[in-house]
């Protein structure tokens, strides 16, 4: 025989008990011999418990009653034809008329028993199971409505009572051999006392009913039918990648829920337990769905971790004191006063040194236990042997449970990793002695970050979920976006990574989004519902949200978001940028940022600083990391200047060149600080840092290419002016190059710490000669590339192959 019981959401409506009874219906076909087990309806237990109190109050329950008798009746309505519906309805109105006296009488009474309490909510099982029966007999006509009170015995412990198992047993076995061929519908949670009086079965009640019937009769498995699939890795409320466990043990069954899963509550399938009868929690309302098995062998399965856990809100209790912690009977006598005095201990810690004690309680019990502690120690306090115990509130305990856990090395250190890199300070550590379960306590408002990072570090299923907040969305933030959008697919399906933009901002508007923003719309989004741009509100709440996996991106040529580039390291969260000020300011800020991410375990990359998308930031750092030397580094870093050497060779003037490099976004925002030489000397100053040299902007020696006139312009459409101006000059300078056979060139050189940058004219055996488009080459010339350089050589500005640098940096945050 198989149980199937099922929870007050698949009774409570209508279109849930017609999945029911689709249910047994193929239970029965598959030839399984259901037995049913039934909750009362969703919401009825709390409804009746709140009328008992009303009605010992004085106060009205009639209303509430109605309420209750209403849901019966629209069932039964909806459910049962016409012509059958009258004796259901009046014996769910005998029901309700009983139970109409019970409360009155406790209302007259002004006083309500545990016992009256017991016996009030008794009608939520009753009227649920009577009804579910009777619509059962519509399609199969020998079911059969049983009270579980003829089924179960228990002690008088009204409100929670403890069951008689070897009478009950004797009674559910003489039971069901009386009814075979019965389909017997049993309400969940109510039993009866020898003098049989009606008791309930506390928290969990009707999975317990489940269980002792199973174990009676050696059922073949228990189905507990919910609305969720199963057991979860997590909270999916909480971690939106959490999925459904196939096959768990009853330990960790037991671990999981004592740290919060709420299934099941698995105090109540120890019966089960013992005679190693399989639990199966599957959703009434995904039938397909396989569900989570629970069995005796279950902890075997591949997984080494099996879920996450965590109590939300706790408290901790911290003991010091040389004298005392430590030594032997102390514990004994703490853990047993607070055993005493029904303080249910979470979790403890104790200090190698054993001077100190941390353990974890509910923060309802946290002044009570430090009283008690107070009075228990007195002595010892006045002696100072001990000092005052001290309370912490706010915190969390996370759980990673797994009974594989003990054979699979690297756990915890997977655990501490996940939770250091996303800034995660850990409070206290504690591992059960079984090591089915390491706990650490953490902040309550580091929990979700906490949760969703670990369940990423553990479930690789999905190997990560980028949060990104950027700011910029001109030129390279627009492109990036669309090729985001583009490659989602692409990265979640190949590489297992999802890039959510959570927080975009230009400089007039920003918007968010905790789901993540749509790509294909981001613009008429942050048109119609951003709101207006202020820098320190969008950092506050990228910090604020304390997500996993979190990354700032500075799309921007300002030197706005700068100021906050420590600030957001030290929150742990990694930067990912094209712009290069911060690398070209001041040499201390370079350096403070660089120690700053580094002290905090997040990424700092900026490839796209020096030759946009090309590899040149990254090859420096390997060959720095992998102990070459840099004796020198020649190159070409200005996309546009390159552009404009190997465009004006026609008729086109230089101001008409200079205009087309812009326009094909190859420029800065500042059309200037391409021309004036500004932006290669920034990008040679970054390289010359990276190679190890403390260079300061007036260190580099600049030369220039522009007359002093226009270098002088005081806007972008006087700069603009001027170079019409100077058409004569750049014409002069083009004919002398091509009078003896040369190109104009702009080369960077790093050399024994000394960076210059020039204007040169070079022949066709220079390797820099063959250039187009708006190329960049760099060679490095080091320790180990000395004969024949390392070179580097591509388009080095435009939107496309930016962005794209952008986009590389970003996916490799973390890795
Ligand atoms: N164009 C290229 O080939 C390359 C560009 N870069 C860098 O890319 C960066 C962006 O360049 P473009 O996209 O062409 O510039 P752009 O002018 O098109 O866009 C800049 C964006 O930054 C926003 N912004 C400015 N100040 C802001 C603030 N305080 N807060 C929020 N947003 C702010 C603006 O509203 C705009 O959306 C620059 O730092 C540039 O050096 C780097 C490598 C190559
Ligand atoms: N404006 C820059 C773009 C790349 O950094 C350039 O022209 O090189
Ligand atoms: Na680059």
């Amino acid at each position: 025989m198989k149980i199937l019981k099922f929870g007050g959401t698949s009774v409570g409506s209508v279109d849930g008990i017609r999945a029911v009874l689709e249910i047994v219906g193929k239970s029965k076909t598959s030839g399984e011999r259901p037995l049913v087990v039934l909750s009362a309806m969703s919401g009825i237990t709390n409804l009746l418990a709140y009328l008992a109190e009303e009605a010992a109050e004085g106060r009205d329950f009639v209303q509430g009653l109605q309420e209750i008798e209403g849901r019966h009746f629209t069932v039964v309505k909806q459910l049962i034809p016409v012509k059958c519906q009258n004796p259901v309805l009046t014996k769910l109105k005998i029901f309700f008329n009983e139970l109409e006296d019970l409360l009155q009488g406790v209302c007259s009474l002004r006083e309500l028993s545990l016992q009256s309490r017991d016996l009030i909510l008794s009608y939520g099982e009753r009227c649920s199971t009577f009804l579910v029966s009777k619509a059962a007999e519509q399609q199969f006509s020998e079911s059969l409505f049983v009270d579980g009170t003829q089924l179960i015995r228990t002690d008088s412990h009204f409100g929670g009572a403890h069951v008689n198992q070897a009478l009950s047993e004797q009674l559910i076995r003489a039971f069901v051999a009386a009814n075979p061929g019965r389909l017997l519908f049993v309400t969940g949670f109510i039993a009866s006392s020898e003098q049989e009086r009606v008791t309930t079965l506390g928290r969990g009640g009707s999975d317990y009913t489940a269980a002792i019937i199973g174990s009676a009769i050696d059922a073949e498995a228990i189905e507990i039918w919910t609305d969720v699939d199963g057991m979860l890795t997590a909270d999916p409320r909480i971690v939106k990648k959490a999925f459904s466990l196939p096959i768990l043990s009853y330990t960790e069954a037991m671990e999981l829920s004592y740290f919060g899963a709420k299934v099941i509550y698995p105090p109540t399938m120890v019966p089960a337990f013992l005679k190693e009868i399989p639990i199966v929690i599957r959703n009434t309302f995904n039938q397909d769905f396989v569900g989570t098995t629970i069995q005796h062998d279950g902890g075997k399965a591949a997984l080494p971790i099996k879920g996450i856990s965590s109590i939300p809100t706790i408290s901790v209790i911290n003991l010091v004191g040389s004298g005392m912690v430590g030594r032997a009977g102390f514990s004994g006598r703490l853990f047993t006063l607070l055993a005493r005095e029904q303080i249910n201990v979470v979790l403890i810690t104790q200090s190698s040194s054993e001077h100190s004690i941390t353990f974890a309680i509910h923060p309802a019990d946290a002044l009570r236990a430090k009283s008690l502690i107070e009075s228990e120690f007195e002595l010892e306090l006045k002696a100072n042997k001990l000092s005052n115990p001290e309370i912490e509130n706010g915190l969390s305990v996370l759980a990673i449970v797994g009974e594989n856990m003990k054979q699979t090395p690297g756990m915890s250190g997977r655990l501490f990793h996940a939770l250091g890199r996303n800034g995660i300070n850990v409070r206290a550590i504690a591992q059960g002695s079984s090591e089915y379960n390491i706990s650490v306590i953490i902040a309550q408002t580091d929990l979700a970050k906490a949760l969703n990072a670990v369940h990423d570090a553990f479930f690789a299923q999905l190997n990560k979920t980028l949060h990104v907040f950027n700011v910029g969305t001109g030129n390279i933030g627009s492109t990036l976006f669309r090729q985001i959008q583009e490659q989602y697919g692409f990265l979640l399906d190949n590489n297992d990574i999802e890039i959510k933009i959570i927080g975009l901002s230009n400089s007039r508007r920003m918007l968010f989004n905790a789901d993540g923003i749509d790509l294909a719309t981001w613009e008429v989004q942050l048109h119609e519902s951003g709101e207006p741009a202020d820098l320190d509100t969008f950092v506050a709440r990228m910090m604020q949200m304390n997500l996993p996996n979190c990354v700032f991106v500075d799309n921007t040529a300002s030197e706005q978001p700068v100021r906050y580039y420590e600030t957001i390291f030290r929150s742990n969260i990694s930067i990912v940028t094209c712009n290069k000020i911060a690398n070209s300011g001041k040499y201390s800020q370079y350096q403070t940022l660089k120690d700053t991410a580094r002290r905090h375990g997040v990424d700092f990359f900026y490839e796209t600083n020096v030759g946009a998308g090309l590899p040149i930031v990254r090859v420096l750092r390997d060959l720095m990391m992998s102990g070459d030397r840099i004796i020198r580094v020649e190159a070409i870093l200005s996309g546009t200047i390159s552009y404009i050497f190997n465009n004006f060779n026609g008729t086109a003037s230089f101001h008409d060149v200079v205009q087309t490099a812009q326009r094909l976004g190859y420029t800065e925002p500042d059309p200037r600080d391409d021309l004036k030489g500004t932006d290669f000397m920034r990008k040679m100053l970054i390289l010359a840092r990276d190679a190890g040299y403390k260079l300061e902007p007036e260190d580099v020696q600049l030369g220039a290419i522009l007359p002093e006139a226009c270098i002088q312009a005081a806007s972008v459409g006087e700069f603009y002016d001027e170079l019409k101006a100077a058409d004569a000059y750049f014409d002069d300078l083009k004919a002398k190059a091509q009078r003896e056979n040369k190109v104009l060139r702009y080369i960077g050189k790093l050399e024994a710490g000394q960076v210059s940058i020039a204007l040169e004219l070079v022949d066709a055996n220079h390797p820099f000669f063959a250039l187009s488009g708006s190329d960049n080459i760099i060679s490095f010339t080091t320790e180990r590339y000395k004969e024949r350089p390392l070179v580097v050589k591509g388009p080095g500005a435009g939107a496309e192959v930016t962005a794209a640098g952008v986009f590389a940096d970003l996916v490799n945050v973390g890795a």
